[in-house]
């Protein structure tokens, strides 16, 4: 049942009557995401080739001092094309010209900024924690055949394409799991390696790869400060704090996650990480089950087992003010797009004011001394 239900909204919206599904969506999704008209041709595209296409828009107030900051992103959730024991570089092809097609619409529908999903060009093989084949599924950030497929992408579009990837750093032997941020100039901009390596349920990533070094760095774009928190990072709060801290203004966290662990916590953090960071959040996460040749087991006493997922898709964005758009689907592949006014961050700052609020300076005194040694909690007993 759970990996054929297609998404929470649609089974509000077929069972709820119309004036209660509008009060019910108020308190759960916040100040309701306005449809975006997008140009018949792409939806004709998208239904051609078989993916959703969703467009909604944030809008701001009007200001008297500064116009409308309006920038486009778009998120990009897709299943891997070819069976995993197929050869490497054949995957990899598929999914460039999968995800390919896929950006071809969102240009036609003016997307600036595109963010794939989670270590996109392949398998999420890291649960069968056998290096080969996937140790050859990763790639120079700088000059690899996946950064240059993007590069030539974002030159056409005039995009700025956010490209996780298995990174392979040849000089220091290393490994990493990065995202590339590619300016529209073609230009690599630089990339921002996972911060958070996950040790839960299938994610056996540690085998593979350290945390990252890259801090918490935020690129400017011609559309916009950006930063990128990968997957798991999304559980640390201070993680989406600090990219928030170097001025992030659209913060985008590129997935991969399956339904039996993370589901219910998926609507919540990253939606909390724009309120209490007065930013936009572009979650994303890959769909499908992806299917080993050798078994492999859990750690949970199941039996050993071929099959890792499901992945439940349901991208989304999340804005300052807490409002959010519906996800995306939980089976399909999609692209969602959004228009988002950014002088709502500072709008919903000068409202709400969490970063005149907060304490950071104690916080981070008293946190220093937490992680210390000799700590010892201020606990009053009678
Ligand atoms: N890719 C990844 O870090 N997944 C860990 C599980 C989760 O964060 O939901």
């Amino acid at each position: 049942m759970s990996c054929e239900f297609e998404s929470l909204e649609k089974s509000l919206e077929s069972h709820l009557p119309e004036a209660e599904l509008a009060e019910v969506k108020r308190i759960l999704f916040g100040k309701e995401t306005v449809k975006l008209d997008l140009p018949a041709f792409a939806l004709e595209a998208a239904s051609e080739r078989d993916f959703e296409l969703k467009a909604f828009k944030f809008d701001a107030s009007q200001e008297q001092l500064r116009p409308p900051r309006r920038t486009r992103v778009g998120l990009v959730q897709h299943k891997i094309v070819l069976p995993t024991d197929a050869p490497v570089l054949d995957q990899i092809n598929a999914i460039h010209s999968r995800v390919g097609e896929i950006v071809e619409v969102a240009a036609m529908c003016g997307v600036n900024i595109i963010c794939f999903q989670e270590t996109w060009t392949m398998p999420f093989a890291f649960c069968t924690r056998e290096k080969e084949p996937w140790t050859e599924f990763a790639e120079s950030a700088e000059e690899g055949n996946t950064t240059r497929f993007c590069q030539e992408l974002a030159k056409k579009y005039n995009m700025v394409i956010i490209s996780p990837i298995l990174e392979r750093e040849e000089l220091h032997g290393k490994l990493w799991n990065a995202a590339v941020v590619i300016s529209n100039s073609g230009n690599v901009l630089g990339k921002s390696r996972k911060n958070h390596i996950p040790r839960v349920g299938d994610f056996n990533e540690s085998t593979y790869y350290m945390e990252g070094d890259t801090g918490h760095t935020v690129f400017q774009t011609q559309f916009g400060r950006i930063a990128v928190n990968i997957c798991y990072g999304r559980h640390h709060p201070l993680n989406w704090f600090m990219f928030s801290m170097n001025g992030a203004e659209i913060i985008f966290n590129p997935s991969a996650t399956v339904g039996g662990l993370s589901e219910p916590m998926w609507s919540i953090e990253a939606r909390n990480a724009a309120i209490a960071n007065h930013c936009f959040t572009c979650a994303i996460n890959r769909v499908g089950t992806e299917t080993f040749k050798n078994e492999f087991t859990s750690g949970d006493g199941r039996k050993a087992h071929h099959e890792f997922g499901h992945f439940y898709g349901s991208s989304y964005v999340a804005a300052p003010d807490g409002s959010r758009t519906p996800g995306l689907s939980r089976t399909r592949d999609g692209l969602l797009v959004v228009e988002m006014d950014l002088n709502l961050n500072r709008q919903v700052s000068d409202k709400w004011s969490f970063k005149m609020t907060g304490r950071y300076a104690e916080y981070a005194e008293k946190l220093t001394k937490a992680v210390g040694q000799d700590f010892k909690p201020k606990i009053i007993k009678e």
